[in-house]
């Protein structure tokens, strides 16, 4: 491979040892391959902002790969030029080798300190390696700070393309950044409500980043994704990063503001599900609805437009199985 048809996706996957060796793109930007599934890519003039866009945390969710990479082949081949300073980082090397979520325990619970509780799994090595290369990123930042966590979901969803805030530590989430979401197709966003070991909460609480989690349809293995459902994600992204215009005056109306009521949490074994498989993200629970149960513990609805999210009885015990949330103003 030369540095001219350079993927990040294949390097990665071929487990190739990255050199750090920075290399000209066309235009006068500088890319190097610092880490294994990670690229920085600086500018020609001042940056103007620094955004960190990472996909594959899950190993599953590969669609939002596919659209980073052909982002970074403009990039490499010079048909994109950035104003701003890039990292690029792909998650879960080993899981998107095998197309699963995870090898060991989910990545995205092993940020912010989690990993220590898991030596053993492979994922804590590359939680430790991830937030170092985050934090290392933002260090040097000069401009606005953004990290968007691009994945997709188990689920189908009554809304296609959703953001997750993770919580602000008190603050309130800056309105600016809703028109940049409504204009990447985002119909709703989700404001969490406390801390949680995901990667976005880490760079926000750590870097001080503006970050996202962004769902951004269903998730299905390489090549079977119909990349004209990331049209919206695309455009957005490329336009970010060619203007590095971040803030948008555009008062959004559309965008749909909910937030984390309660975490459904499997304990035990013992624990049940009362939601089929074909109930979608953002479906709203009847008053009163008895959602799971795990021994003696019940969760149960209690109306008021409460609305389940990522239900998986499949997680492991100690581990979120689902979320219910509930409408919020969002200004
Ligand atoms: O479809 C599912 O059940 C999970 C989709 C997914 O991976 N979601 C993220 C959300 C992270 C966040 O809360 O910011 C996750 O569960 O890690
Ligand atoms: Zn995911």
């Amino acid at each position: 491979m030369t540095r001219a048809d350079f993927s990040l996706l294949a390097a990665t996957l071929a487990a190739e040892t990255p050199d750090s060796i920075p290399w000209t793109l066309p235009g006068g930007a500088t890319a190097r391959w610092i880490d294994v599934g990670a690229l920085v890519v600086e500018p020609a003039g001042v940056a103007s902002a620094d955004l960190l866009l990472s996909a594959g945390v899950h190993g599953n969710e590969t669609a939002p790969v596919e659209v980073v990479e052909a982002i970074l082949a403009d990039l490499i081949a010079g048909r994109l030029t950035p104003a701003l300073r890039l990292m690029v980082l792909l998650g879960n090397p080993a899981a998107l080798a095998t197309g699963e979520r995870y090898l060991d325990y989910d990545l995205n619970r092993l940020f912010n300190g989690a990993h220590a509780r898991h030596p053993d799994a492979r994922e804590a090595r590359r939680a430790v390696q991830l937030e170092a290369l985050a934090a290392g990123f933002f260090e040097k930042a000069q401009g606005r700070r953004l990290h968007y966590d691009l994945h997709t979901a188990i689920r189908g969803s009554v809304f296609e393309k959703f953001a997750i805030c993770p919580y602000l530590d008190g603050r309130k989430a800056r309105p600016e950044q809703f028109a940049w979401l409504e204009a990447a197709g985002v119909e709703a966003l989700l404001l969490h409500s406390a801390p949680a070991s995901t990667f976005t909460y880490s760079t926000s609480h750590r870097s001080g980043a503006d970050a996202f989690t962004l769902e951004l349809g269903k998730a299905r293995p390489f090549g079977q994704n119909d990349l004209s459902r990331f049209a919206g994600i695309d455009h957005a992204l490329r336009t970010l990063i060619a203007t590095g215009q971040t803030d948008d005056d555009a008062r959004p109306d559309a965008l749909l503001g909910f937030r984390a009521k309660f975490d459904i949490v499997k304990l035990s074994d013992a624990f049940r599900l009362h939601l089929d498989d074909a109930v979608e993200n953002f479906t709203v629970l009847p008053d009163g609805m008895l959602i799971a149960e795990d021994g003696d513990v019940r969760y149960l609805a209690k109306g008021g437009d409460e609305r389940i999210l990522f239900p998986n009885p499949k997680v492991k015990n100690g581990l979120r199985a689902g979320i219910v949330v509930e409408p919020v103003a969002l200004r």
